[in-house]
C-alpha cells in the first residue's frame, strides 16, 4: 500500500509518541473524574484504541457514528446520526475523540447535541486538524498534528473505505483516486 502514497506525512513512531503525550494531558485533565470518552466512527477507531491505553485514570467509552461525507473527497455539509450513544450524557464530562477535523461540521453538530443533552462539559481531542478546511469556527481542546489542506489517509482515515488499517498517515498519489 505504500506504493499508493505520494508522501508519508506522519510515521507510526511520530503518531505513537504524540498519543503518549495526549494520554498524559487527558490523565491530568480528568484525574479523579469519570469522563465519557466518545469515539466518532469509523475513523477514530485506531486513535481511540491507542489513546485510551495511554490514559491513566478511570473512563467510560462509547461510540457514535455520524455521516457527513459520501464516497468522494468533498464534504456534503450534511450530518446525520447513523448510530447513537448507548450512554446518557446528562451531567457527564464528555470527551469527543476524532481522527480529523476538516470543515468542523461533524464536530460542531456533536458538541451542540451533547450540550443540548445537558453534558457537564464537552471537550474535543483530535489526532489531526486541517484548519484551512474550516467552514465553522471550531478550535479543538487537544490536537495531535496540524495537517495541510490535502486529502489524507491512514490510521483510521479512508479513501472509499480503504487505507484505514495503515499505521501511518499519508497523502495518496492523484492517480489512485483519479483511476
Ligand atoms: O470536519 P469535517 O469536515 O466534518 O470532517 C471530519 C469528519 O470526517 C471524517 O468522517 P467521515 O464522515 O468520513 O466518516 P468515517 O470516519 O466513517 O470515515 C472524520 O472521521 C470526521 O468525523
Ligand atoms: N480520509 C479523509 N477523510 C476526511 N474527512 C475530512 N477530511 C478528510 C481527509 O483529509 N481524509
Amino acid at each position: 500500500m505504500k506504493n499508493d502514497m505520494k508522501e508519508i506525512l506522519l510515521t507510526e513512531e511520530q503518531i505513537q509518541q504524540k498519543i503518549k503525550e495526549l494520554g498524559q494531558a487527558i490523565t491530568k485533565e480528568y484525574e479523579g473524574r469519570f469522563p465519557l470518552v466518545v469515539g466518532v466512527l469509523k475513523g477514530a477507531l485506531p486513535f481511540m484504541a491507542d489513546l485510551i491505553k495511554a490514559v491513566d485514570t478511570h473512563l467510560e467509552i462509547d461510540f457514535m457514528d455520524v455521516s457527513s461525507y459520501g464516497k468522494s473527497t468533498v464534504s456534503s455539509g450534511e450530518v446525520k446520526i447513523v448510530k447513537d450513544l448507548d450512554t446518557k450524557v446528562e451531567g457527564r464530562d464528555v470527551l469527543i475523540v476524532e481522527d480529523i477535523i476538516d470543515s468542523g461540521l461533524t464536530l460542531s453538530y456533536l458538541i451542540e447535541l451533547f450540550k443540548y443533552r445537558k453534558a457537564k462539559s464537552v471537550k474535543v481531542v483530535t489526532l489531526l486538524d486541517k484548519p484551512e478546511g474550516r467552514k465553522v469556527d471550531l478550535v479543538p481542546d487537544m490536537t495531535g498534528f496540524v495537517v495541510p489542506d490535502e486529502f489524507v489517509v491512514g490510521y483510521g482515515l479512508d479513501f472509499a473505505e480503504r487505507y484505514r488499517n495503515l499505521p501511518y498517515v499519508g497523502i495518496l498519489k492523484p492517480e489512485v483516486y483519479e483511476g
